[in-house]
């Protein structure tokens, strides 16, 4: 049992820097890591206290995915291995921003200990609780591991580093630790068995064919970001080579480069150009782009004379969308009775993407605010809930129920190509890792070039932009973040901007990742695109304060 005491002292060699306010963002706390300590700590024991209330383990990754590599973060993941739902998150900012060592125990006791914010036991670990932790490369890693091994003993919760881990991993082994109760930890190499199991099991019988004929089409290049998804993609290499792929990885933090600079897969999304490291890779070939945590996938191709053509989050969508599709086409109509499809994008998603979806797949489609945790919950509702975001983050969710009726139908070919799916595909969250696996397995298996893939529909010119202002909280949205309800006046600006554009649309929203806020504007042609956002980002600078020159 713990005591309270031994967390005021514990405490009290994290104190919280003055004049610092985290607060639970778009993915868990995020800032410079040289401010963290204290937050981590109490993450540390914010994870021990949901282990002890769920008689579980949980688990805590101290990353800050695609950010520069100065800045650090934590996710907590919860026993299912999914994120900690939004009701924890009010109480998570509270203890992250008491000013001493009393107040932290007064909301612990109080607040996360209190009946109404536990929750109800899910699974019972058994044996000694225990909080999973996992990192990325940061070099502020090691001290903010022990601030986090320090808050979880705190609470006389046992806690097992995994080292450096990717973020899906991590969630992944929270999840099959909490499977069988009182079972040894999970090590990491279950997350390849499973996964890389079912790939090998997908692939076998050697059917597939290489995508296409073009003479790069066994070359996969992939830009590691200088981050941890460089080691842990290097054990793919077997796997891939038994489908005739040769993968090559780049930026993997052993030549010196730094995380996320000029490399992964927000730089590819957002700057659409060629990553470091890259100038010498063919024109035409195929290649993808991780980020710092590898939860985040893109793919593209460089071109004739610089730049690149980008296969986002939303067209790995929907290549996921037309494969299962396909071989759901195939599958007895009593199997998929009452069986609910559907697909969730954010505001961000190209309007081409949205328009293929409900014209020519014709699948409901949900658009949710930013965030992984609101596609995720969403996606949740559905019996095969695809979800992305455009820069990358996302997976595909089996429910019970689907694959319930999967494994009765085993001995169906496509029942069990699904059920392998269900496995290859990361089910606890977003997994770079497992998204390579099963676009790289449904290239091979549609004989799809990347070009193949680039035609399923013509992404709308679009232009993303980040601005600073004075208080970035200052501008409220609605309507999954499309409409701008503060300050008062700025959206019928905004919409008054629009409407001189041919298939014109923009909206803005602050991040919840950073002191920004961001702009989206999209139209016909690309110069058009660039002028909107321009025009918009005007108006945010005008009249939310903005800092710094005009844009
Ligand atoms: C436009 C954009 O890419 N936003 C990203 C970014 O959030 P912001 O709240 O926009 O900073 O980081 C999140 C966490 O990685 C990711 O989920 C989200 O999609
Ligand atoms: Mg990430």
């Amino acid at each position: 049992m713990f005591d309270f005491n031994i967390v005021r002292k514990a405490s009290s060699d994290y104190p919280k820097p003055a004049d610092f306010h985290p607060s639970y963002g778009t993915a868990g706390f995020r800032s410079k890591a040289t401010l963290l300590s204290s937050t981590v700590f109490r993450c540390g024991l914010l994870a021990a206290s949901r282990a002890i209330l769920l008689n579980s383990h949980t688990g805590l990754m101290i990353t800050a995915s695609h950010n520069p590599v100065d800045d650090n973060g934590v996710k907590m993941v919860d026993p299912n291995g999914g994120m900690m739902p939004q009701s924890f998150e009010a109480v998570a900012t509270e203890l992250a921003n008491c000013e001493d060592d009393d107040a932290v125990v007064a909301v612990l006791r109080d607040r996360v200990f209190s009946p109404m914010s536990s929750g109800s036991p899910r699974s019972a670990a058994g044996g000694a609780l225990t909080v999973l932790i996992g990192h990325d490369t940061r070099p502020s890693a090691p001290s903010l591991l022990a601030a986090a091994l320090a808050g979880v003993r705190a609470l006389a919760v046992h806690a097992h580093s995994y080292g450096c881990v990717t973020t899906p991993q991590l969630h992944f082994l929270v999840h099959s630790a909490n499977q069988i109760p009182a079972a040894p930890l999970p090590q990491l190499q279950s997350y390849f068995d499973v996964i890389v199991g079912a790939f090998l099991e997908l692939t076998k019988g050697g059917e597939l064919e290489a995508a296409g004929a073009g003479s790069n089409s066994s070359l996969l290049v992939v830009d590691c970001a200088n981050g941890v998804g460089a080691e842990q993609l290097g054990k793919l290499v077997p796997a891939l080579e038994s489908l005739g792929v040769e993968m090559q990885l780049r930026n993997t933090g052993r030549g010196g480069g730094q995380l996320n600079y000029q490399c992964g897969a927000d730089f590819v999304q957002k700057d659409r150009l060629l990553p470091t490291e890259m100038n010498d890779v063919p024109v035409g070939s195929r290649c993808c782009s991780v980020d710092g945590d590898a939860d985040r996938l893109v793919y593209f191709s460089p071109l004739k004379g610089g730049g690149i053509s980008l296969l986002d989050g939303d067209k790995v969508a929907m290549l996921a969308a037309v494969y299962i599709r396909d071989v759901m086409e195939l599958l007895p109509a009593e199997l998929l009775h009452d069986i609910q499809v559907c697909c969730v994008q954010t505001a961000y998603a190209n309007g081409a993407a949205t328009a293929y979806l409900q014209n020519i797949l014709r699948l409901p489609t949900v658009c949710t605010p930013t965030g992984v945790k609101y596609l995720h919950e969403a996606a949740h509702n559905a019996d095969l809930g695809i979800y992305f975001e455009s820069n990358g983050h996302g997976t595909v969710l089996f429910s019970k129920t689907f694959v319930e009726r999967l494994k009765a139908m085993e001995d169906h070919p496509a029942a069990k190509e699904l059920l392998l799916l269900s496995q290859l595909i990361n089910q606890t969250v977003g997994d770079a890792i497992s998204g390579i696996l099963l676009i790289e397995f449904i290239l091979r298996r549609k004989r799809w070039t990347l070009q193949d893939w680039q035609a399923l529909y013509t992404d709308l010119p679009s232009r993303q932009l980040k601005l600073q202002v004075a208080d970035r909280s200052s501008i409220t949205t609605a309507d999954a973040e499309r409409v701008c309800i503060t300050p008062a006046g700025i959206q019928d600006a905004i919409t008054r901007v629009i409407s001189g554009f041919t298939h014109g649309r923009a909206f803005v929203r602050p991040s919840g990742t950073e002191d920004a806020v961001r702009v989206y504007a999209e139209a016909e042609i690309q110069e058009q695109a660039d002028e909107l956002a321009r025009l918009v980002a005007r108006i945010v600078y005008d009249m939310a304060g903005g800092v710094g020159p005009r844009p």
